[in-house]
């Protein structure tokens, strides 16, 4: 099987490179080759790769950025999710498409389920929830996979952002008001080559089509993120890091987040048998991959 994976550098898409082997074979195209406000670019691509599924991995994910750029996040999370469900449906295959917690409010008082109504807080989220109409619009043969709260060896993430402050300092303040579900790039890639497959097998299986929740197991706080992460990290260093619980509103940013992130995986486990570890597995992982310097 043969993916063309959108947006080369991101942490998804070079998670799904890693997995690149004899099973499954990723081509993983970024800008200028493969731009996501260019459809003709993503047909080109289409035509010179002949891939059996195409994934959706580029986006605008400068959450603070763009309220204040949220045309250039809706070119891209919107317009040109769309362009590439559409270029998919144009060659006859499937697309899965990646989207996020941020399409909910954080209101609910338990776990979001895939028919709960959505209400974006922000303009991130704004522009991924149209990316999801503008998908399944244009490409009835698709799985949107709603992620959350992404990092892993590769790329910007929550994760390294605490590693790169713990350098210079010893007390970090983080939210604790707001709950959600680390999940791991690798275990992600994982998830969507097990959908690629199921999609690829299964055509016009409507029970693998539509929308579905892929978070890691288990949920926590970005506080308690942090603190697992610091824990680890005087494991293996014997560095100390305070972590200091706040409130969102102790931490203003241009963006508002939804305060409950959690996403139930119900659907997705019993449509593809598949399931992603706890978080607390990925981060265990992922610093001893930073450690062993395996990514930049
Ligand atoms: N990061 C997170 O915490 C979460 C992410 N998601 C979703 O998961 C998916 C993958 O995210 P992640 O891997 O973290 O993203 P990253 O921010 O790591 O990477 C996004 C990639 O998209 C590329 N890109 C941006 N604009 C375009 C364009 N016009 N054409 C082609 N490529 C473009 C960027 O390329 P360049 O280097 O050129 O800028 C970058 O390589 C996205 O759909 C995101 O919305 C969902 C939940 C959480
Ligand atoms: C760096 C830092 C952040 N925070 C807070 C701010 C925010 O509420 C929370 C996370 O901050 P970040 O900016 O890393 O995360 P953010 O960019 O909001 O992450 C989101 O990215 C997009 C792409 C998604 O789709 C979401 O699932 C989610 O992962 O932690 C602190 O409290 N203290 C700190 O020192
Ligand atoms: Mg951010």
């Amino acid at each position: 099987m043969r993916l063309l994976v959108t947006g080369r550098d991101g942490q998804v898409a070079q998670a799904l490179l890693a997995l690149s082997g004899s099973d499954v074979d990723v081509v993983a195209l970024g800008r200028p080759t493969l731009d996501l406000t260019d459809r003709a670019s993503i047909e080109r691509a289409i035509a010179e790769h002949r891939p059996d599924v195409v994934v959706n991995a580029a986006a605008y994910t400068a959450v603070d950025k763009a309220e204040s750029d949220e045309a250039a996040a809706y070119a891209v999370n919107a317009e040109g999710a769309g362009h590439v469900a559409a270029a998919a449906a144009a060659a006859g295959l499937p697309v899965v498409h990646i989207s996020t917690d941020y399409v909910f409010a954080g209101d609910k008082a338990g776990p979001y389920v895939e028919s709960d109504p959505t209400g974006p807080q922000g303009a991130y989220g704004r522009s991924k929830l149209e990316g999801e109409r503008l998908v399944a619009e244009a490409n009835p043969n698709h799985a949107i996979l709603r992620t959350a709260w992404v990092y892993g060896p590769y790329g910007a993430n929550f994760l390294k952002t605490m590693l790169r402050l713990s350098q210079t300092r010893d007390l970090l303040r983080v939210v604790a008001d707001q709950r959600g579900t680390p999940t791991y790039a690798p275990d992600i890639a994982e998830g969507i080559v097990a959908v690629s497959r199921a999609l690829e097998s299964a055509p016009g299986d409507a029970s693998k089509r539509g929308v579905f929740h892929m978070v890691s197991e288990g949920e926590t706080t970005w506080a308690g993120f942090a603190e697992a992460i610091f824990s680890r990290l005087a494991e293996t260093s014997g560095k100390h890091v305070t972590v200091e619980p706040i409130t969102t509103a102790d931490y203003p940013t241009p963006a508002k987040r939804p305060a409950n992130s959690r996403l139930d995986t119900t659907r997705f486990r019993q449509s593809f048998g598949h399931s992603l570890p706890e978080w607390t597995e990925g981060v265990s992982r992922c610093m001893a991959a930073l450690a062993a310097n395996e990514a930049p």
